[in-house]
């Protein structure tokens, strides 16, 4: 495998969380540990493995290159995983790089030219290259050829390259920012689903083995109903909870050593961390459930509004807590019922406010 460390702080970078999708370093160190190497130990996405499983056995028993791949998804859903695993069953080396990295269109020719036959071009971020590296990808994509251009102004001149056959592995966590003409150049598009909580579990069994810890059932099901429907969030609450048993018990995972690990660090039964819960918390209680405005509710919160709309809310609003409407932001009953809070009219589900949210 080759990494291009020449890439530049992405937009995966951590986001200071342990239950945000991003990458943090302590992550980037371990995952590479807790990767998954084959399609076969792969967990969850069955549509995406089986319709990926027929394309590389085709292109295998053709003796030929693997088609482009788009991945699309959430962070932290495996896109990079899945690109490592698309070269190991090809058999082919990977070189790893990102839409950041790539400025100029001379930067992926440099790439480009020198990939060896067969071998896999992960690019994480694809949307996020600049124009002319994207027109260079076109024709490189579909000809395997780029031209080159040398000099300037008017005495410029195109110098065709001809490129090894290749397969690029493209990953967006926004398939609907790339331009048609590059998405259409793909044969293989897949876009990958938050995990179920059985899934998750698995994944979960899996690492504690590699790590090996200790874990029964009921411990992996505690973490992974609060793992936000993504692998790269159990893997970091399964290495907090280890250290919890590790100092406070004799090391063995349990659902209740579980429930108070990620009680300490804030993490409640439904995934929530104390951003997410001053969200609800002040729009509940400060707004009466709403409809408020963005920019009211994050000087409530004391946070800036990119961090409420972008950090907190999307997954208030996946779980259902949490509306985006013309007039504001509007709680679910839901909601109250979470927080454990009676809404005004005293209808609807809810309580005392005295909810136990983390089942320690
Ligand atoms: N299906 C899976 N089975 C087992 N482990 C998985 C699976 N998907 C992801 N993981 C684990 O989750 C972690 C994150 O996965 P990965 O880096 O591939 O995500 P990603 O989608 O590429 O994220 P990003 O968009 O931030 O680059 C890895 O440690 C990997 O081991």
């Amino acid at each position: 495998m080759n990494w291009d460390d020449t890439a530049p702080p992405t937009d995966t970078d951590a986001d200071g969380r342990l239950v945000g999708a991003a990458a943090d370093g302590e992550d980037q160190a371990v995952e590479a540990a807790l990767r998954p190497k084959s399609l076969a130990e792969f967990v969850g996405q069955e549509r995406v493995r089986e319709q990926l499983d027929l394309v590389l056995k085709a292109a295998r028993q053709r003796g030929a290159t693997a088609d482009h791949v788009l991945l699309s998804g959430a962070p932290g859903l495996g896109k990079t995983t899945l690109s490592m695993i698309i070269a190991a069953e090809m058999e082919a080396p990977i070189r790893i790089t990102s839409g950041p990295a790539i400025q100029h269109a001379g930067d992926l020719a440099a790439i480009l030219s020198s990939l060896q036959e067969g071998e896999v071009l992960f690019l994480d971020e694809i949307h996020r290259m600049s124009r002319p590296a994207e027109e260079m990808l076109y024709m490189a994509m579909e000809d395997f050829r780029v031209d080159v251009i040398v000099g300037k102004g008017p005495g410029a001149t195109a110098i065709p390259l001809e490129l090894p056959p290749f397969t690029l592995v493209g990953a967006t966590t926004r398939a609907g920012l790339l331009p048609p003409p590059l998405r259409d150049r793909f044969g293989f598009t897949a876009h990958m689903e938050f995990y179920e909580p059985g899934e998750l579990e698995r994944v979960i069994h899996r690492s504690a083995d590699l790590l090996d810890v200790t874990i029964d059932p009921d411990g992996a099901a505690e973490i992974a109903g609060r793992s936000r429907g993504t692998p790269r969030i159990s893997n970091r609450l399964l290495r907090r909870v280890r250290d919890y048993a590790q100092v406070k018990a004799d090391g063995a995972i349990t659902r209740d050593i579980a429930a108070a690990a990620l009680k300490v660090y804030e993490v409640d039964k439904r995934g929530l961390d104390r951003l997410d819960r001053a969200v609800l918390a002040a729009l509940l209680k400060l707004f009466g459930g709403g409809p408020v405005g963005l920019s009211t509710l994050s000087v409530a919160v004391g946070e800036e509004r990119e961090t409420v709309e972008e950090v907190a809310e999307p997954f208030l609003v996946r779980e259902g807590l949490l509306a985006r409407t013309p007039r504001g932001r509007v709680a679910t009953p839901a909601a109250w019922a979470h927080l454990g809070l009676v809404p005004p009219q005293g209808a609807g589900p809810g309580g005392n406010g005295q909810q136990d949210l983390f089942g320690a």
